[in-house]
């Protein structure tokens, strides 16, 4: 199995605490640049190159759409950059538990997934994330002009998510209608120890039948319209505790209003719970 501590261990971050004396103690890391410096300095770096990268597939991901079909595209960053996110996507799972200590993690049910909206202060603690997350965005003009609409540059659609053992999401549209702005669904799947025995493969469905499920490999982007595609996510079974990470962004459509405050959910928990007791209830 993997070593995580790895990752845990190279995490660098927290506040330098004064001595005991008062007096000013100078420290080995001394030069060290400040957390949120040095976050602002992955940021910009991992930004720039993430959004060469990305925008060096834009055409295959516009083909697959124009055809109305999942696009899916492997070998977008490069190992060392997946695995680098993978481990920010980890430490942002561990303080989502250690945060969330009634819950219990070990239960396995439908609603074995949990998600985090990124915010402005993940910047600090997943800077290579927000730089994929907007390189993703950046790829609105490209792909509005393949489907006809004014895509918003508004990066506040996206969402991290931990599948852990037993997680699955029934079949849905990601477009709950109404207000939902949300039209190209994007996922970059951060797996690179993934076994295929651990399931959870993204299934597209065309009608009733499901497609051939595709499988969260790390370092692989699937792009799809996420207002007409049925999707679901099968059960995943993980090998020890080698959970499925995914970065989800969604490009709007272009509308003035303002979103819904309500918007920012942890949603598919929230979806799951919602769904399972609708069935619960269906006679
Ligand atoms: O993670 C995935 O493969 C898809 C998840 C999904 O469908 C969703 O969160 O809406
Ligand atoms: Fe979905």
């Amino acid at each position: 199995m993997r070593d995580r501590g790895a990752c845990f261990a190279a995490r660098g971050f927290g506040k330098a605490r004064p001595s005991p004396s008062g007096k000013r103690k100078r420290s080995p890391d001394k030069k060290a640049p400040p957390e949120d410096l040095s976050a602002i300095r992955i940021l910009a770096s991992s930004k720039e190159k993430f959004a060469r990268r990305v925008a060096g597939v834009s055409g295959e991901i516009a083909r697959a759409l124009a055809c109305d079909e999942v696009a899916v595209i492997d070998g977008v960053l490069g190992l060392a950059d997946c695995e680098a996110l993978r481990c920010e996507a980890e430490r942002v799972h561990a303080s989502f538990v250690a945060e969330h200590a009634s819950l219990d993690f070990d239960q396995p049910g439908i609603d074995r997934t949990n998600a985090e909206l990124l915010s402005p202060e993940d910047l600090r603690r997943a800077p290579r994330t927000v730089a994929m997350m907007l390189a993703l965005t950046g790829l609105s003009p490209r792909l509005a002009a393949e489907r006809g609409a004014r895509l918003s540059s508004d990066a506040s659609a996206n969402m991290l998510s931990c599948y852990l053992r037993g997680g699955a999401f029934p079949v849905h549209l990601d477009n709950h209608g109404g207000d939902d702005r949300r039209l190209i669904g994007l996922i970059y799947y951060m797996n690179p120890g993934y076994v295929v025995e651990s399931g959870g493969r993204f299934v597209p469905w065309n009608g009733d039948e499901p497609s051939p499920g595709i499988e969260p490999r790390g370092d692989r982007l699937i792009a799809f319209y996420c207002d007409r595609q049925d999707h679901s996510v099968e059960e995943f079974t993980p090998f020890g505790d080698y959970y499925r990470y995914a970065l989800t962004v969604w490009l709007m459509d272009d509308a003035t209003e303002a979103l819904r405050p309500d918007r920012r959910t942890r949603s598919p928990t929230d979806a799951h719970r919602r769904l399972r007791d609708s069935l619960a209830t269906t006679p």
